[in-house]
C-alpha cells in the first residue's frame, strides 16, 4: 500500500506537467465567467489577472494544449472554454457518490457547481439507519451496507468521502474494491490507497493554517522593515504549489 498521495508523475503521459493541469480550473474558472458575459476574446494579460496566475506562466501552460492566441486578438473565450474542458475531461458525465452526508455531505450535495461543471451526484451514503431514504438536495440517502452495488449499478470513479476521520480508511477501501479510482477526501486524516488510486484533499483548516504563517510573516517582516531591515515583498517566497506533506492539495493558493 502507497500513501495517500496523488500517484501521478511529475509530468503525466501527454506531456502536460501536473503544476500546469493544476492551474486548468482556474483559467476554467475565469473564462467561464467571461463567456457568461459574451466576452469573445482575451489577452493573457487580462485573462492572467482574472486566474491569478502570472502572464507568462499562462502562455507557457496554454502552449501545452497547442493554444497560442492571435497577436492584437487575444484567444478565442468560448474555443478555450472547450479546449480545456476536453482537457480536464469535462465535456463527458461523471457520477460521484458522497459517502457522509452529515453537515458537509449534505452541503456538497446542495452544491450546484458540481453538475454545472459535469459532475453528477450519483448517490448519497451515510452508515446512519435513521438516515436511509430520507432526501438531501433531492436525492434519497442511501444505507452504506449498499454501498459497492451503488457505485457498481452507477458506474461511478470518482468518490466523495465527508465522514468522520475515523472511518475514513475503511470508507475509502470500500470505495477502492468496488472500482472508484479518484477520491476527494474532506475527512482531516491520510488516506493510504493502492497504486493507480488519485487522492485529492480539501482541508481548509490547512488552508487557514498557511494563511495564518503568511499572516505572522507579513507581521515580522513589517517589523523588521520600520527597523530598516529587508522589505516585505522582497522577503515573501510564492506560495508553495504543494501541500504540507508533498501532495497537491485540492485547494489551490491563489
Ligand atoms: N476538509 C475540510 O475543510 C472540512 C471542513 C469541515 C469538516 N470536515 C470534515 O468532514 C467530515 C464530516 O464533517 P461533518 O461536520 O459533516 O460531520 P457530521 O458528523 O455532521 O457528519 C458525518 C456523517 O458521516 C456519517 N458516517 C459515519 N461513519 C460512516 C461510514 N463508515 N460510512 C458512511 N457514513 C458514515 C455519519 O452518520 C454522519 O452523517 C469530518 O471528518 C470533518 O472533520 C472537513
Amino acid at each position: 500500500m502507497a500513501t495517500g498521495r496523488t500517484h501521478r508523475p511529475a509530468t503525466r503521459s501527454r506531456g502536460i506537467p501536473e503544476a500546469t493541469v493544476a492551474r486548468l480550473p482556474l483559467y476554467l474558472r475565469a473564462l467561464t465567467a467571461l463567456s457568461e458575459r459574451s466576452v469573445p476574446t482575451v489577452s493573457s494579460e487580462e485573462l492572467a489577472a482574472a486566474a491569478g496566475v502570472n502572464s507568462a506562466k499562462l502562455r507557457k501552460d496554454f502552449s501545452y494544449l497547442g493554444s497560442y492566441g492571435t497577436r492584437g486578438v487575444g484567444y478565442d473565450v468560448e474555443y478555450l472554454v472547450y479546449q480545456i474542458s476536453r482537457e480536464l475531461g469535462l465535456t463527458q458525465d461523471w457520477p460521484v457518490v458522497i459517502v457522509g452526508i452529515g453537515n458537509l455531505g449534505a452541503a456538497l450535495a446542495n452544491y450546484g457547481g458540481f453538475a454545472s461543471r459535469g459532475f453528477r451526484v450519483a448517490a448519497l451514503i451515510d452508515a446512519d439507519p435513521a438516515m436511509a431514504g430520507k432526501p438531501v438536495a433531492g436525492i434519497p440517502v442511501q444505507h452504506s451496507d449498499d454501498l459497492e452495488k451503488i457505485i457498481q449499478d452507477n458506474g461511478v470513479s470518482i468518490g466523495v468521502i465527508a465522514t468522520p476521520a475515523g472511518a475514513a480508511q475503511a470508507v475509502c477501501d470500500r470505495l477502492v474494491a468496488a472500482g472508484v479510482t479518484s477520491i476527494l477526501n474532506f475527512a482531516p486524516t491520510v488516506l493510504s490507497v493502492p497504486d493507480g488510486v488519485d487522492v485529492r484533499k480539501v482541508d481548509l483548516s490547512i488552508e487557514l493554517q498557511i494563511l495564518a504563517f503568511h499572516e505572522q510573516r507579513k507581521a515580522g517582516e513589517e517589523a523588521a522593515a520600520s527597523d530598516g531591515g529587508v522589505p516585505a515583498a522582497a522577503a515573501r517566497s510564492d506560495s508553495a504549489d504543494q501541500g504540507p506533506d508533498g501532495d497537491m492539495p485540492a485547494v489551490m493558493p491563489a
